[in-house]
């Protein structure tokens, strides 16, 4: 079973009108379109049901991605502020209420004779190289043995530092893990607006090409609808994601019945198509997202990463935060504007103690032989 190698497996889909024909399909629904004041929203959730189980008759490998265990929890437990009080009240609401949701994902496509698996998972699981590759097998496993996948974040042991917090970036993340060929992310909006969609004259992008500075202003300040957390602009960091790896993501209207064959007939949405092609390991590389520190470079440092240069050392020019040798770093020009992330080679102490430095200069510093490069080529990926 391969799990590694090159994403060039992934179909090329450009449109939503081509999403049927998909090899497989990554669908997120997030937490305000499942669950209408405290109630799991039965007659929406079925209609998705059947659309999945349409595109799976005609041959589409499907994987959901659903939100909503701290919204119904909330409800049950009579929880204030939807369960987000405190992070205490929203790991309560999630074990509570992931139970129900659960429950209500086996109905409903047990309805069309699909069974329903359970997957919940953390960031670290998708961080962590080996526990990411872990994941993707169990889905490879899942999807051949004909089951759909329903994955939620683990939120009742997730801990705030270390989790995604919206199923934005984690449908993203689980669409590479499993080497899917679209993301469908539904929400209550027909997709991304130049402006807010509340203001007036604002405007539907049909197609977005490189989630560019532009791109990401649209999203304000990243204010989400209410019950969910992520807003439009954990959205556009998972077409991001998706995007480096080769997938096309699309942002659908999931609050009408029949979304998916009704966004497919109408291709309406926004399609956010993928960038670029990395590697299974470098895609891996660049959608991790707990970067334990920053290295800021100088300009010449920035034209060499850009012609695909490792960082050296005399290129640093500060340090921020605290790491060891193997952790992830961001990489910011002199302006502070990201350039991109990477495994670094020393620790924090270490990368300070030899910032702007010739190679010749550094050995008496760290008391050894200095390292090819402070962040190597082959460790880093460009944004
Ligand atoms: N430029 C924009 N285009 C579309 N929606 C936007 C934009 N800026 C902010 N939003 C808000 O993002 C919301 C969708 O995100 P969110 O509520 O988190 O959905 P979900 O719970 O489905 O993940 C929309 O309802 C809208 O209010
Ligand atoms: N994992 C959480 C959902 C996180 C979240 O709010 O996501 P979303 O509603 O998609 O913005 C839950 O099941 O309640």
């Amino acid at each position: 079973m391969a799990v590694s190698g090159r994403q060039s497996d992934v179909k090329r889909i450009e449109a939503i009108s081509e999403i049927g024909s998909a090899r497989r399909l990554v669908v997120k629904i997030g937490s305000a379109l499942l669950v209408e004041e405290g109630k799991p929203a039965i007659e929406r959730l079925n209609s998705l049901a059947k659309d999945l189980a349409t595109l799976r008759e005609q041959g589409t490998d499907i994987i959901v991605v659903s939100s909503g265990a701290i919204a119904l929890g909330a409800a049950r437990l009579r929880l204030p502020k939807g369960g987000r009080a405190s992070l205490a009240d929203a790991q309560a609401a999630a074990s509570v209420g992931q139970v129900a949701l659960a429950q209500l994902w086996a109905q409903a496509l047990g309805d069309h004779d699909i069974l329903a698996a359970q997957m919940l998972v953390t960031l670290g699981d998708l961080e962590d190289r080996r526990r990411y590759l872990n994941a993707a097998a169990t889905l490879e496993r899942l999807l051949e043995t004909g089951a759909v996948p329903v994955v939620n974040e683990n939120d009742s042991v997730a801990t705030e530092e270390i989790r995604f917090g919206d199923n934005d970036r984690l449908a993203a993340r689980v669409a590479q893990a499993a080497r899917a060929d679209a993301v469908l992310l539904l929400s209550d909006v027909d997709g991304l607006f130049d402006r807010s969609p509340d203001e007036a004259g604002a405007t539907l992008i049909d197609q977005v090409e490189g989630v560019t500075p532009e791109i990401l202003a649209m999203a304000g300040d990243g204010s989400s609808s209410g019950l969910g957390s992520g807003g439009m602009a954990s959205k556009l960091e998972a077409a991001q994601i998706a995007g480096r790896a080769g997938i096309m993501l699309a942002i659908i209207n999931g609050s009408r019945l029949s979304p998916i064959a009704g966004a497919i007939a109408s291709d309406r949405g926004t399609v956010f198509l993928p960038v670029r092609s990395d590697s299974a390991r470098k895609a891996w590389l660049g959608g991790r997202l707990a970067r334990k520190g920053t290295l800021i470079v100088d300009a010449g440092c920035v034209s060499a990463i850009a012609k695909g240069a490792s960082l050296l050392a005399a290129g640093m020019t500060r340090v921020e935060g605290e790491f060891q040798r193997g952790d992830l770093v961001q990489v910011d020009g002199p302006g502070g504007e990201g350039l991109g992330q990477g495994l670094v080679e020393y620790s924090a102490a270490e990368c300070r103690a030899i910032c702007g430095l010739r190679e010749s200069e550094q050995e008496a510093k760290l008391g050894y032989a200095p390292r090819a490069a402070v962040v190597h080529r082959d460790h880093m990926v460009r944004s």
